[in-house]
Formats: structure tokens, sequence, C-alpha cells
């Protein structure tokens, strides 16, 4: 096995050959907002989150608006261990009662926003969190949830949200300010209670609000995957169909590809679900032409 070669190993000519290479994509995304969702489960690695951090960092001072939407599935798992209670979920979703909402609200919108919010501006951005509730960014309201295989079949997943609505306002004046947004997945409904709501179905509907350019997922796989554990570089809506309907997607990526082709077709202009266990992913991704994940696209 070869194994990567390190900064030193790299001529200098080289080094500036992939530096002036993302020119173009400088150029084509500069003043471009672009919608980042960090999943709880590739932000396990201090190393990684560092990287991530600074990638946001450069995208923001090379002229585009990042906006990231994180998770914290793992995170609020573990939290619910340590009172003893074992996190469930049905296609995707966390069942969510009142208690386990409380230990939603208290890790998204706490300890994992705050890390990820200092790590960006240690490495030289202005992070600014916020929750749903921060300037009424996402009204939401009980998710009914039908049964994928019997759709006159209900599921009570609780205090579980579906968006109703988001008024990107808050988002746009941090923008235009120069912040980067971090934001919880937690919206409020009509008698102010709160909604636990998937991440990526959050950063789905901004990135279409928000006529963001690109959208991309950060998970913990190289991409989608078929039967075979093989990577597929492209989707399209036929394809997506036919792969829920033979069981290859499954779980927390039900809702993700579900975010993914809803924005594809909703005027987001690129979609990918990418590997954020990849050091420096979202460069790759955005500055290079180089694919590391699955393009979602709507035909
Ligand atoms: N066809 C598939 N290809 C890749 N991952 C899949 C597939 N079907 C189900 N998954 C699962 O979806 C997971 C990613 O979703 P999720 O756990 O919600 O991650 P995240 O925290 O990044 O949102 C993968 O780790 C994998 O276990
Ligand atoms: C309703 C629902 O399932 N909400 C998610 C919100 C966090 C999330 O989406 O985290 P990841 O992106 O890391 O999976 C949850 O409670 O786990």
């Amino acid at each position: 096995m070869t194994s990567a070669p390190t900064s030193q190993a790299i001529n200098p000519t080289t080094k500036a050959e992939v530096l002036a290479r993302a020119l173009p994509y400088i150029k084509r995304f500069h003043g471009k907002t672009i919608v980042i969702k960090y999943g709880g489960n590739a932000m396990t690695d201090p190393a990684l989150q560092a990287s991530f951090a600074s990638d946001v960092v450069l995208l923001k001072l090379v002229g585009m608006n990042p906006v990231v939407v994180h998770g914290g599935g793992p995170q609020i798992d573990e939290a619910l261990n340590k009172i003893g209670k074992k996190g469930t979920f049905i296609q995707g979703m966390r069942v969510t009662d009142a208690e386990t909402m409380e230990v939603v609200e208290w890790v998204l919108g706490g300890e994992v926003q705050q890390d990820i919010v200092g790590l960006i501006n240690f490495a030289g951005g202005k992070a600014v969190g916020l929750t749903g509730r921060d300037g009424g960014l996402i009204r939401a309201h009980k998710l009914k949830m039908a049964d994928r295989d019997d759709p006159s079949k209900w599921h009570d997943v609780g205090q579980v949200g579906e968006i109703e609505s988001i008024d990107p306002a808050v988002v746009r004046a941090l923008q235009d300010d120069q912040f980067i947004p971090v934001i919880s997945p937690i919206g409020f409904g009509a008698d102010n209670e709160s909604y636990n709501i998937n991440a990526d179905l959050v950063a789905g509907k901004l990135a279409e609000v928000l006529k963001a350019e690109k959208l991309v997922l950060l998970t913990n796989t190289p991409g989608v995957l078929d039967k075979q554990g093989q990577l597929l570089s492209g989707l399209t809506a036929k394809r997506i169909d036919e792969l829920f309907a033979d069981g290859t997607i499954s779980g927390g990526m039900l809702p993700k590809i579900s975010s993914a082709l809803d924005a594809a077709k909703n005027g987001v202009n690129s979609v990918h679900i990418i590997d954020g266990r990849v050091p420096h992913c979202l460069l790759l991704e955005i500055l290079t032409d180089e694919g590391v994940g699955t393009m979602i696209k709507s035909h």
C-alpha cells in the first residue's frame, strides 16, 4: 500500500498548481451560499473537526457564504445513556418523549453547537450559533409519519417536528455582516413548544429557502452505497426510488436522501453526500474536480 505524500514531499510547482486549479471554482462560487450539513457521525475525531472548521473559514475568506447545520445523533445517544435511556429510531427519526426532548435541546443547542462555533472561531472565522427559535428561523408542527411499507399505518414519534416554514432573515443578516451561522435542528411550534427535527431535513429546506448554490451533507460513509457496498457516485430520482424499494437505503440515510432529492428538485444547483471522515473533504468537494461522494440529481 502506498501512503499519501507528506506536504514536504510534494514539490512546490505541484502545490502551486493545486492552488491555481481552485481559481475557477472560487470565481464560480464567489458570493454564493453553500449549506453544509455536519453530521454527528462525522464530528467524532478532534483532528477532523479542526480540518472541517478551517475549511469552512477558508470558504468564507475566499468569498463564499457557508451556512452550517449540525447534527449530533451519537452525542444525544451518549447523553441519554448517562440517564439510563436508550435512543430509539423509526425510519431514521428519533422517538422523542418529553425527557428526550430536554436532552436533545441541551446537547444540540449547547455542547455540540458551542464546540463547532469555538472551532470555527479558533480557525479565524466569526461563527454564531442559532437554534430554530432564534429570529423565528424554523417553525414546525408535530410530524405525522406514515409507515414506508404500509402508508395506511402511522407512527407516533413524539416531539419530532415537521418543518412548517423557514424565515431566513436572521441568517441573511448574519451573512451580510460576514458571520458564519451554525444552526441546530430545533424548531418551535404555535404553542411555543420545541420540536426535534432531523438535521438533514433542516439543511435541505434551508438550502432551498436561501436559494443556495450547493448543499453538502457530510456523513460517515463514502457516500450512498449499493447492496454490495460499492459507492454510487451519481443518483437520480428514479434510481433513488428503486433503492428505497429494494431496501438498499435504510436508517439515517432515508431522511438524508429524501432531503437531498427535494433540494435538488427545488432549485439547489448541486447536492452531494460526502465522506466527512476524509480530511478537508469540503475543499475537495467545492474547490477541486475530484468526486468525493454521491451527487444527487433531480433527473
Ligand atoms: N445505502 C446506504 N449507503 C450508505 N449508508 C447507509 C445506507 N443505508 C443506510 N445507511 C446508514 O446511514 C448512515 C448515515 O446516516 P446517519 O447515521 O443519520 O448519519 P449522520 O449522523 O451523518 O447524519 C450510515 O452510517 C449507514 O449506516
Ligand atoms: C428527529 C431526529 O431524529 N432528530 C435528530 C437530530 C440530530 C441529527 O439529525 O443528528 P445527525 O445528523 O447526527 O443524525 C436526533 O434526535 O438524533
